[in-house]
């Protein structure tokens, strides 16, 4: 039986996603061996400037993408909010499982509410989507970049003038840090996550019908619809990461139900529309249309130049 070569970054949250995925297959009774093979992308190495202003998403799956082409890895796991709107020709997404918790958490020292903190407080996110939902609401803090990875920015929470910060709930829960740390979970109504927060991509040869096969047995339709029209609002909208965009889509029975938002970074615009209908597609392309009537393609272009 063919052995399996599963290419991952080494960050703690990338190995653990990968050794969740293996351990899901074997669950579902894939009897084949796995080794995981470590890989660094550059979005690994660069840790002292914003990721928007390196060139975002791309940066993490480069490499991954090229031992792939090279038949190095047969297959890569990456986190869904990382993955570029379009992959190249010869790669696909071959299967999506079951999405973790998609929502933001906040994180204050001393557990002091999102309400209750002092004016000028600082909160530190590099998410420029986290950073204009967390200034529409409170115009009054001041937002302040903090890098590295989840661990890091805990412990610099702890170590550094910052009052709270802003992670997923996912990665929190994936690395094995307690939920008992969160002082609050931020609902989509409060802060829109990124598109597909907290899932999971499958990405691997196009061509290999074999691997494909195997990975879908892992395959979660919820998860997949969902994801898709928040990946159809996020490819219309041709944001990438240096715009502040969020989507998040759960079902109602048959129904996608998505929340779209796009914003300005300083929050003073955030533009938000929740669209419900019965085609992945058809929803996503709905909520961009509706945005980009009240103006979102500007904001993306502005924002886009203001980063250069
Ligand atoms: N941008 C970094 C990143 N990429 C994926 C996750 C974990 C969240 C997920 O699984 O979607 C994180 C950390 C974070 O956003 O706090």
């Amino acid at each position: 039986m063919r052995k399996i070569i599963v290419g991952s970054r080494k960050s703690n949250l990338a190995i653990t996603q990968t050794k969740w995925v293996i351990d899901q297959l074997k669950k579902a009774g894939v009897e084949n061996e796995f080794e995981i093979k470590k890989i660094v992308t550059k979005g690994d190495q660069i840790l002292d400037v914003t990721l928007s202003k390196v060139g975002g998403k791309g940066l993490f799956v480069k490499e991954i993408e090229k031992a792939m082409f090279d038949k190095e890895i047969d297959f890569a796991v990456h986190s869904m909010k990382d993955m570029p709107s379009a992959l190249p020709e010869g790669l696909e997404i071959s299967s999506i499982p079951v999405r973790e918790d998609h929502r933001d958490a906040y994180i204050a020292k001393d557990n002091v509410k999102l309400a209750d903190l002092k004016e000028g407080s600082i909160v530190g996110t590099s998410s420029l989507r986290r950073g204009a939902q967390i200034l529409a609401a409170r115009p009054d803090l001041e937002i302040k970049w903090i890098r590295g990875n989840v661990e890091t920015r805990i412990r610099k929470l702890n170590e550094e003038d910052y009052d709270a910060i802003i992670l997923a709930v996912s990665g929190l829960k994936r690395v094995g840090l307690s939920e008992s740390l969160i002082t609050e979970y931020l609902d989509p109504e409060v802060c829109v996550p990124a598109v597909g927060q907290g899932s999971l991509a499958i990405e691997s040869r196009a061509d290999d019908l074999e691997l494909q096969e195997i990975v879908q047995k892992i395959h979660d339709e919820y998860t997949a619809k969902t994801v898709l029209a928040e990946r159809t609002f996020l490819h219309l909208l041709e944001g990438g990461c240096q715009v502040p965009i969020g989507g998040y889509a759960y079902l109602d029975g048959e129904e996608i139900v998505l929340t779209a938002l796009v914003g300005t970074p300083d929050g003073k615009t955030v533009l938000k529309e929740v669209v419900r209908g019965n085609d992945s597609v058809q929803v996503g392309k709905q909520a961009a249309d509706l945005l980009i009537e009240q103006g979102a393609k500007d904001i993306v272009e502005r924002v886009k130049e203001e980063m250069e």
